[in-house]
């Protein structure tokens, strides 16, 4: 009888076990749906070889991220007896806190402008060394001849004629200056609010300059200020710009269109524009390959990649991505990229590193378009909306 008990004990135990064990993978298995569908429905890299009712992805632009839009199909699930738990979107830094932290980068970084500052503010006299010194720092901080020429000129004949006698009333003078040259009037908005189609931004620069991050940073600022982004990889030269748009895109919950390495970059973009059509998104934003502005046919590619956009949608942005590290030759590159797509706007990136604010001054003087967007990091919230009040103050508190 006892023998009865034990194997009866023995097979209730395995009973109870097996349950357990298929509960779990249940749980495995719906973790992994949570975790598909999160993501986008896991359309990961190679789901496209075996997607059968869906896009060739090999052979079209595709689709990845959180919401599935129209004109894409999605991929096979891949379940594996890993528990993965979903994803936690990021919250990205709201605009007006971003301002405050853009201020306190700028005053606290080695900053030649505002060492300038300090040289002038400080002097008991201000004789004419000091005021040949207080040129060539502007200089050497890149604020460009002309400005600075004009900046002296002006600060000399106002301290003559209004008879500056304490550092307060010079370092009034100086912020009104330094506020004019900088433009406080320019429109810095980001054009991305929809009309009858989404908004269109394009990114375009030259290699290296943060085209990417750029577009991973602005769809988060996009994103708190609770807009539907999509994103669109046409950057198709460069296999990883299209993993590193998408890993941006997936933190904060923005789907991908991306094409394959070496595909047309302007069908990529059509796509992507097509997909936010259909899927009427608020704003589409393009990242396009960086490319030397000395080679013309990759130059006339950036300008039919626009054109074949325009074809469904009207293009509100053009921001051009330059390096404040780079000084005269970002300049150089703006000029002849102006030309090929009619830029709308600059984002400065690196700012944090140049330590050379008056590259702002003159790359607006120069293209005669405002810097929208500076970068100053690189943290995820490290973009910022250009403020020319919030510049000036922070170079001020340096001095
Ligand atoms: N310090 C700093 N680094 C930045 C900033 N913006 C971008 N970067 C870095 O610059 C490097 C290049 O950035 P990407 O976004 O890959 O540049 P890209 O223009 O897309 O490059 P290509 O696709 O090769 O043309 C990365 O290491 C970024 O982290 C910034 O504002 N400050």
């Amino acid at each position: 009888m006892t023998i009865w008990y034990i194997v009866g004990g023995i097979i209730l135990a395995a009973v109870v076990l097996v349950g357990l064990l298929a509960v779990n993978r249940r749980a495995a298995l719906r973790r992994a749906e949570e975790q598909r569908q999160l993501r986008g429905g896991g359309a990961g890299r190679d789901s496209g070889d075996r997607d059968g009712g869906g896009v060739d992805l090999r052979d079209r632009p595709r689709l990845t991220g959180i919401d599935e839009l129209p004109g894409t199909g999605a991929g096979e699930v891949v379940l594996t007896d890993e528990v993965v738990e979903p994803l936690p979107l990021d919250r990205p830094e709201a605009p007006e806190s971003r301002l405050a932290r853009l201020r306190r980068r700028l005053a606290g970084s080695n900053n030649a402008l505002g060492r300038g500052l300090l040289m002038l503010l400080s002097r008991d006299r201000i004789d004419e060394e000091t005021w040949e010194d207080f040129e060539d720092t502007l200089i050497t901080a890149d604020l460009g001849v002309g400005p600075t020429t004009e900046l002296v000129d002006n600060l000399r004949t106002r301290f003559r004629v209004e008879g500056v006698a304490d550092p307060a009333q010079a370092r009034e003078i100086l912020r009104s200056e330094l506020l004019a040259l900088v433009d406080p009037t320019m429109d810095r908005t980001i054009h991305a609010d929809r009309g009858d189609t989404p908004a269109v931004v394009m990114v375009v620069g030259v290699n290296g300059t943060g085209k990417t991050t750029t577009v991973g940073k602005l769809a988060r600022v996009l994103v708190a200020e609770d807009k539907e982004v999509l994103l669109g990889a046409a950057d198709t030269f460069r296999a990883a710009a299209a993993d590193q748009l998408e890993t941006w895109g997936g933190r904060v919950g923005v789907p991908t269109v991306r094409g394959a390495e070496g595909a047309d970059p302007a069908s990529v973009a059509f796509e992507a524009v097509k997909v936010g059509i259909e899927g009427e998104v608020d704003v589409v934003l393009i990242d396009t390959a960086g490319r030397l502005h000395t080679k013309t046919g990759l130059m006339d590619e950036l300008g039919k990649v626009k054109r074949v956009i325009e074809r469904q949608a009207p293009v509100s942005e053009v921001l051009l991505v330059l390096d404040a590290t780079t000084g005269q030759n970002g300049l150089t590159q703006a000029r002849i990229f102006r030309e090929v797509v009619d830029v709308t706007g600059i984002v400065l990136t690196k700012l944090d590193g140049s330590a050379k604010g008056g590259i702002v001054v003159q790359v607006q003087r120069e293209l005669g378009v405002p810097v929208k967007l500076v970068g100053l990091g690189e943290g995820v919230d490290d973009l910022a909306p250009f403020d020319a009040e919030v510049f000036v103050d922070a170079l001020l508190e340096v001095a």
